[in-house]
Parts: C-alpha cells; sequence; structure tokens
C-alpha cells in the first residue's frame, strides 16, 4: 500500500480522472449524486485503506473524490471501477481548495494530518494542517451543504498524559487526565474539538451538520511506515531489535482494515442514527492483543527472520531517557544544517513506556460495529507485507 504519496504526480498533475481542486474547475455540486464520499487524506497509510474499503463494502456509493496533498499512483488502477473515482490533489490549509473538493458531496471523511511526533515539522505546521485543516473542512461543509463529517481523531488527545499515568483498558468515559504538551496531540485535540462543536451547526440549504470523532490507538498494517522502519533496522542489526520497554507496559494496537471499516460504517450509518451518533468520539479497537509495543511488533517481526533482544540490564530506563534527551540536543543543535529525527525522544519514549489499552464497545452498541477482520487475518495480512518488502530476512 502506498504510505508517503512518495512517487505521486506532481502538484497540478493527473492520476486518472484528477482535478485540481479550485473553485473554478473544480468538481461542481451537481455533479455528484446523494452518495457522493470525499476522502481527505484518501493517499495515507489508513487514507488509503479508506478508499479500498468504501469501494468495496458501499454498495450505495456512486462517487468518491480523493482529496490529498500527494496523490498516489495506485489510484490508477481505481478508475476503471463502477464507482466514479476523482482524484484531487489538493492542500487542507487552502480554504478554497478543500471547498471546491467538498461541493455537493454526502459526506466527508477527513484523515488528512501531519502525524509527526519526531520533530520533522514545525510546531506551526503541525497546527496549521490539523487545526487550521479540520477548520477549512468543517467551514467547507457548512458554506457547501454537506451534512455529514467523521474525523480521523486519536487516542493521543486523551493520553498518555505527560505523567505518565497509565490508561488501562479504558473506554470512552474513563476518567483521565490528559494534559497535552507535545504539538502534535495537542493539535489533535484541538481539531477533535473544533469537530464536536460544529456538530447541529447549520450547513447550506438549513439543515444542521451531525458530526463524529473516531480515535484509533497505534494503526498498524500493510503499509505502516514506522513497522517498516523497525523492519529494516532489525535487518542493519543482523536480525535483531533489542527490548527498549518493559513488557509489562500495554500498548492498545488496532487493525488498519477495522480502522478504515469504522470509518465506512460510521459515515454509512450517520444519516440514520444522527441523534445518537452526532457529537460523539469513539475509540477504535478490534481484538488485537493487549502487548508493548515491541513485542507486539513481532508478532509481524518474528516471522520474517527477527528477533527480539532482552537488553534490561544492558538498557537501563535511566539510560533510554539520556539518549532520548541526547536526540532531542542533537535535533535542535543540527537544525539549522540538517533534519535529524530519529524514533527515540523524550515523547515517544514516554508514549511507548506507558500503558494505554482500550476496552470498549460504544461503537458496536451505537452503530453496530464488528471488527471485519479477526486478530489471525489482519496479523497474516500484516507479516505478508512484512515478507513482500524487498530484502526480505526469510
Ligand atoms: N498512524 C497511526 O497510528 C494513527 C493515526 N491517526 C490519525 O489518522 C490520520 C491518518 O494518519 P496516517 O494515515 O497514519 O498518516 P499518513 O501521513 O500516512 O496520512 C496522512 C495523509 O494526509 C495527507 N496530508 C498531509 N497534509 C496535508 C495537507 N496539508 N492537505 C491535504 N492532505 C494532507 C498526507 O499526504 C497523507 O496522505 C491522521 O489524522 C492521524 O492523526 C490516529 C491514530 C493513530
Ligand atoms: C523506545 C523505542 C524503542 O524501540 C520505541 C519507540 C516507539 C515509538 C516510535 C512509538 C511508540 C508508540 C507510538 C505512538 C502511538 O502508537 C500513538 C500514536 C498515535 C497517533 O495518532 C500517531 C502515531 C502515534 C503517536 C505513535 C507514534 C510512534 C510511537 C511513539
Amino acid at each position: 500500500m502506498g504510505q508517503e504519496g512518495g512517487g505521486a504526480s506532481g502538484r497540478g498533475r493527473c492520476v486518472g480522472r484528477l482535478a485540481r481542486a479550485s473553485t473554478e474547475d473544480g468538481p461542481s455540486g451537481g455533479q455528484f449524486g446523494y452518495s457522493g464520499s470525499v476522502a481527505a487524506g484518501g493517499c495515507g497509510f489508513l487514507g488509503e485503506h479508506v478508499v479500498r474499503m468504501l469501494l468495496q463494502r458501499e454498495p450505495r456509493l456512486s462517487e468518491l473524490r480523493v482529496f490529498d496533498l500527494h496523490l498516489g499512483p495506485w489510484l490508477e488502477e481505481l478508475k476503471t471501477g463502477p464507482v466514479q473515482v476523482t482524484a484531487i490533489q489538493g492542500d487542507v490549509t487552502q480554504a478554497h481548495e478543500v471547498a471546491a473538493a467538498v461541493a455537493g458531496a454526502h459526506v466527508v471523511i477527513h484523515a488528512a494530518g501531519l502525524v509527526d511526533v519526531f520533530g520533522r515539522a514545525s510546531p506551526e505546521t503541525i497546527h496549521k494542517v490539523n487545526v487550521q485543516g479540520t477548520k477549512n473542512v468543517i467551514e467547507a461543509c457548512v458554506q457547501t451543504g454537506t451534512r455529514f463529517l467523521v474525523y480521523t481523531s486519536s487516542m493521543e488527545v486523551v493520553g498518555p498524559n505527560i505523567k505518565g499515568h497509565p490508561f488501562y483498558r479504558g473506554n470512552e468515559d474513563t476518567p483521565y487526565e490528559a494534559v497535552h504538551k507535545h504539538p502534535y496531540p495537542c493539535s489533535k485535540a484541538q481539531a477533535e474539538r473544533l469537530v464536536l462543536e460544529a456538530n447541529g451547526r447549520e450547513v447550506r440549504g438549513g439543515l444542521p451538520l451531525v458530526t463524529c470523532a473516531l480515535r484509533p490507538t497505534g494503526i498498524y498494517g500493510e503499509g505502516h511506515q514506522i513497522m517498516r522502519d523497525f523492519y529494516h533496522q532489525g535487518l542493519r542489526l543482523g536480525g535483531r531489535l533489542f527490548r527498549a520497554i518493559p513488557a509489562s507496559v500495554e500498548h492498545g494496537r488496532v487493525y488498519v482494515g477495522n480502522v478504515a471499516w469504522m470509518h465506512v460504517l460510521v459515515a454509512r450509518e450517520l444519516e440514520q442514527r444522527a441523534a445518537l451518533v452526532g457529537g460523539q468520539v469513539y475509540f477504535c479497537y478490534d481484538k488485537s492483543p493487549y502487548k508493548s509495543y515491541e513485542d507486539f511488533n513481532m508478532e509481524f517481526l518474528g516471522p520474517c527472520g527477527l528477533r527480539l533482544v532482552e537488553t534490561r540490564l544492558l538498557a537501563p530506563y535511566w539510560l533510554l531517557m539520556l539518549l532520548a534527551a541526547l536526540n532531542a540536543l542533537l535535533q535542535w543543535l543540527l537544525r539549522p544544517l540538517l533534519l535529524y529525527a530519529p524514533l527515540l525522544n523524550p515523547y515517544t519514549l514516554a508514549v511507548a513506556n506507558t500503558t494505554f489499552t482500550v476496552s470498549t464497545d460504544k461503537a458496536q452498541r451505537h452503530f453496530g460495529y464488528e471488527p471485519l477482520f479477526s486478530w489471525e487475518d489482519s496479523r497474516t495480512r500484516t507479516i505478508r507485507w512484512v515478507q513482500a518488502m524487498e530484502g526480505s530476512a526469510q
């Protein structure tokens, strides 16, 4: 699955039935039927799964607009199907581009975002894309009369908090002291609040906007960049990865196909169940086991030839904290010269080292969600994807 949008066409170039977002030449409202959907961020890791899931599992869909800053070449193959797929290269921070893409659509699934906890982008850029971009999506719905909006939020809007408090098998109502300092969770929390507050706003035509937010825990599956990074790191280290986090720290994970399915299902059900679902948040969950971040990754990397070496005596936690702090310092010092953005920094260490797992059935109760993929399927699909990567250790 395409992840980085790498190799995508340049700004303004075409893939399939492609449009460059603009209020003048973008898709017009009348062109799209009742069942038109917009998948914003539709070329990202999750977005691609959402797009494919919509095409496979939404029989009422007649048109799909895939809106993204970087369009993936895989969109080409979608143009031969029965659904009219329009790829729109655009930027969520540009209100007019978003409005042009949204005009006349029935529902918007907003999965576009800057996912950065490594210091690659500035806090201002993260805020602009995640918060201003979401404002633009909401305003586009209001101005153009699109009534249904599904927002991809994150577990990070809740935690883990900077105090390291565990969130153990919590649900949407579990009290937790959410304290956000890092630009990414701050931006996701603000954007989620905007989406929920917009529920009930009058859209063009006089009807109310219906919104909800889905909060995935750590997503895994085909196309997961960090899994790819760990795999390649393991290959470089002679087929070994070194345990850094105690096995007792549980980290919530959810399969990308199930996250996509939840988006598709709630988008479908928003109209019928507006009173119940509107303004609500839902954690994304499935039957993936509760494990530490590293042990969970080994479910896939193990069968691909890597092994996890226990290093608690070699690398005590204080040493990891020191390394993480050193990485942060190096990033700051080197910033004028180059971008140094390793996986380990004080924030990622704190997240990886704090238990955060969910146990809920809210999505099942509210809109009938059941995971589409069993744990065995999710695992097999992810292993096959890792094995297919170039340079597999197998
Ligand atoms: N990856 C994970 O574990 C989790 C992700 N999420 C959320 O899910 C959503 C999707 O995340 P991923 O697929 O993992 O990330 P991703 O980086 O693979 O996908 C994000 C997509 O948004 C697009 N995008 C970025 N800036 C844009 C802009 N200015 N205008 C238009 N499009 C833009 C990117 O080109 C990319 O295709 C994000 O909102 C993220 O916050 C939530 C929880 C966990
Ligand atoms: C200490 C390292 C030794 O192996 C391990 C570092 C792992 C981290 C890079 C990841 C651990 C937890 C991840 C985050 C978590 O899954 C929650 C997330 C939700 C999102 O919305 C975006 C991604 C992320 C912040 C995710 C990022 C990578 C980790 C910090």
